[in-house]
């Protein structure tokens, strides 16, 4: 099957005061339509910058960065972005924020705004259309977000770490919520994150890098049963410890003592 993105030999590099930093180098990645994909390495192993590059908001110095064969030289509205921070505004209701993606594509049409209802309801956040963000916990935040990234109805997510500023059970609560929303929508998703559980639990497909460049080490396939489950069965499933320490031991490995594996969040 042909991929939905492509990353073909790329390079990387950020020019600055400092002179130039290789980010990332040699990167080659396909992507499935409909594959969850999480990335994982220490701190500065180019996640984001490999992120950046896909969303169309760098582009390569070498190499190709494809969506459905095409290269993509620029933000488009199949992709969409989820960071860390919900960056809601803070003078407009959740539908209101919610909406914003259509309103600014020109596309807030009653069918466009029905959607967005829709999706409001799916994440639980139905009856709480018309209330304010300063009213709404940390995970309903992010739940707008999720809900204002998916309104403009983007092929692909982008996930920087969404869940990393949730409490523990708030944020397991939200990954199920997460998943099951993606893979009934049939979306695209590469997720990047700290917490290696997360990424087990959660993708078909975990990409281990390494950085000084930033380059894949490699890749681990979750077990079909797995794939199938909600993150939170996932995590109770009989081989869920052992790809963890899969991951683990390739990322200690790759690194060695000093090199950031210890950066990683292994509770
Ligand atoms: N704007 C920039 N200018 C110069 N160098 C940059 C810039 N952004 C990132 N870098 C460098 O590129 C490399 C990859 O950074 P990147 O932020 O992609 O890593 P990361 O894996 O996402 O890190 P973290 O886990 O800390 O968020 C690092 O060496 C970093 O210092």
């Amino acid at each position: 099957m042909k991929p939905l993105l492509e990353l073909r030999g790329v390079i990387h590099v950020y020019v600055g005061d400092q002179g130039a930093n290789l980010a990332v180098e040699g990167l080659d990645l396909s992507i499935s339509r409909g594959q969850f994909i999480s990335l994982v390495g220490p701190s500065g192993c180019g996640k984001t910058t490999v992120l950046s590059l896909l969303a169309g908001l760098l582009l390569p110095a070498k190499g190709e960065v494809l969506i459905d064969g095409e290269t993509i030289r620029r933000p488009s509205a199949k992709i969409g972005y989820m960071l860390q921070q919900d960056y809601l505004f803070p003078w407009r209701s959740i539908l209101d924020n919610a909406t914003i993606g259509l309103e600014l594509s020109g596309r807030k049409t009653a069918e466009g705004i029905a959607y967005v209802r829709s999706l409001l309801h799916e994440l639980g956040l139905g009856e709480a259309e018309s209330r304010m963000p300063y009213e709404l916990s940390g995970g309903m935040r992010q739940r707008v977000a999720l809900a204002r990234t998916l309104a403009t109805e983007p092929e692909v997510l982008l996930l920087d770490e969404p869940f990393s500023s949730l409490d523990l059970q708030i944020k397991l609560q939200l990954e199920d919520l997460v998943w099951k929303t993606l893979r009934s929508l049939g979306k695209t998703a590469v997720l990047v994150t700290h917490d290696l559980a997360e990424a087990a639990a959660m993708s078909d497909t975990v990409i281990v890098l390494a950085r000084n460049p930033g380059r894949i080490l490699t890749r681990f396939d979750m077990p079909e049963e797995m794939r199938a489950a909600l993150p939170t069965e996932a995590r109770r499933h009989p081989s869920f410890q052992h790809m963890y320490d899969l991951i683990w031991e390739k990322l200690e490995s790759g690194h060695g003592k000093g090199e950031g594996a210890d950066e990683i969040d292994k509770a």
